[in-house]
């Protein structure tokens, strides 16, 4: 008896409070609308606030997409940099009416409503688009924070994954854009991603790819790549690093005046299928003479089918200098420590925010999205490259031979790299 007497006293208490006030059952357009106008996100018109108006709604898998029509001199841009402020905003810790349906009244109520008001029911996630209409996506539950790696993500020709967003395998296309940056705070996937890179690289091109890995991180990034058949050379330090550098420089030099020589514009028009990729784990550390191969790599590198993979912890304007960011078509960020190291990756803010959760990146072409990379353990890896793998005495027609500085770097004839 008494129970009951609690449990409506709780209930219509309950009712009252959310009767009274009206904001904790709103929508999620009504939030958005009240949080751009409490963020500041609107313009001044004639004296007259101009805000977003909710155009329509339509449900999308995993959540429902809000299209919006933007006052003339509100930016996108500024939208999107406020991104975290949004997801706040809709993840505060609030109940609707329609939560109350849940409740049994006949049990404890307290508990019930401490978990209607429990944190991991705050999860939604939003992204933005626009094509003349802002479009805000609004997911009801986070991207999964793991993805293991399976064949079906595997690299189509030289479209090599990046990640996945809530729909699909987001692939980067290096015949598109030849060159990508890879940027991260230690410890979030930057090396985890390149490992991946490598792999699917040799799964979709093992006859046409070349590797140059150069690992400034004392060669544990690329160590289980160095005897593949398809690296030619491998350098983990700044000196070995300059020495290979300048011989695939020379090589491109003389790939590119074959080209030319031929009457082609570039390798893909004169129908050579190979592909030099060279990748390069803490590029902070490369010397200047270093930076500037890589420079030119970055401004040549396309016609003569030479890649330029640049992974970075330290992303200034520094280490990433302005020609190469000018010839990089691709930007793979992920998680950064200050709003600037962003600005240096991507020309935007944003790096900053994303949650701490490895594998989480921005993947930004022109347009950008967040996607999860996927995870590929060590033991996938030995599975996929180990038929690959040079081992004395399966009577290759090979040559180890050493840079003039670099005892660990070898050269390997190239050998049934083409058809
Ligand atoms: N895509 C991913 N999914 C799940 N976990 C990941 C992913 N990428 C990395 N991790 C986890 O984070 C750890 C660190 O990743 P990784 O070595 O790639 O970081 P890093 O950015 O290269 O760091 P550092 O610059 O210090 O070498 C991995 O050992 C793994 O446990």
């Amino acid at each position: 008896m008494i129970v009951e007497i609690t449990s409506s006293l709780v209930a219509c208490g309950v009712l009252a409070f959310a009767h009274t006030n009206k904001h904790l059952s709103w929508n999620d357009a009504q939030k958005i609308q009240r949080i751009f106008n409490n963020a500041n996100l609107y313009v001044k018109e004639n004296g007259k606030q101009r805000n977003i108006r909710l155009y329509t709604k339509r449900k999308i898998k995993g959540g429902t997409e809000y299209i919006f029509q933007l006052p003339y001199g509100l930016s996108v841009k500024d939208i999107e940099a406020r991104k975290h402020v949004i997801e706040n905003g809709l993840n505060t810790k609030t109940f609707s009416l329609d939560d109350l349906k849940d409740i049994n009244w006949k049990k404890d109520i307290i508990p019930q409503l401490r978990a209607l008001f429990h944190p991991s029911k705050a999860q939604k996630e939003v992204e933005f688009s626009f094509d003349g209409m802002l479009k805000i996506k609004v997911y009801d539950k986070p991207l999964p924070s793991s993805i293991e790696y399976n064949d079906a993500m595997r690299a189509i020709d030289w479209r090599v994954p990046v990640g996945l967003n809530r729909e699909k395998v987001i692939r980067h296309d290096f015949e598109k854009r030849p060159h990508i940056v890879v940027a991260g705070a230690t410890g979030f996937g930057k090396s985890q991603y390149l490992k991946l890179l490598i792999t699917s690289l040799i799964q979709s091109k093992a006859k046409h790819v070349t590797f140059s890995l150069v690992d400034l991180k004392g060669g544990t990034a690329f160590q289980r790549f160095k005897d593949l058949d398809q690296t030619k050379y491998f350098a983990r330090d700044p000196s070995e690093a300059r020495d290979t550098l300048e011989l695939v420089q020379q090589e491109m030099d003389a790939k590119l005046r074959e080209v030319v020589n031929g009457g082609f514009e570039d390798v893909a028009e004169a129908g050579e299928k190979n592909r030099h990729f060279v990748m390069i784990d803490e590029a902070a550390d490369l010397d200047k003479e270093s930076l500037a191969i890589v420079t030119d790599i970055a401004r040549r590198g396309r016609a003569a089918g030479y890649r330029l993979v640049y992974a970075t912890q330290y992303p200034t304007n520094e280490t990433l200098p302005s020609q190469v960011r000018q010839n990089i078509g691709g930007r793979v960020s992920f998680i950064l420590e200050t709003a600037a190291a962003s600005l240096a990756t991507l020309d935007e803010k944003g790096a900053e925010e994303l949650p701490e959760i490895p594998g989480r990146a921005i993947y930004k072409r022109v347009k950008k999205e967040t996607v999860q990379c996927p995870y590929i353990s060590n033991e996938q890896i030995k599975e996929r490259i180990t038929p690959h793998v040079n081992m004395r005495g399966r009577g290759k027609d090979e040559q180890v031979s050493r840079t003039e500085k670099g005892e660990h770097s070898f050269v390997i004839e190239e050998t049934g790299l083409s058809d």
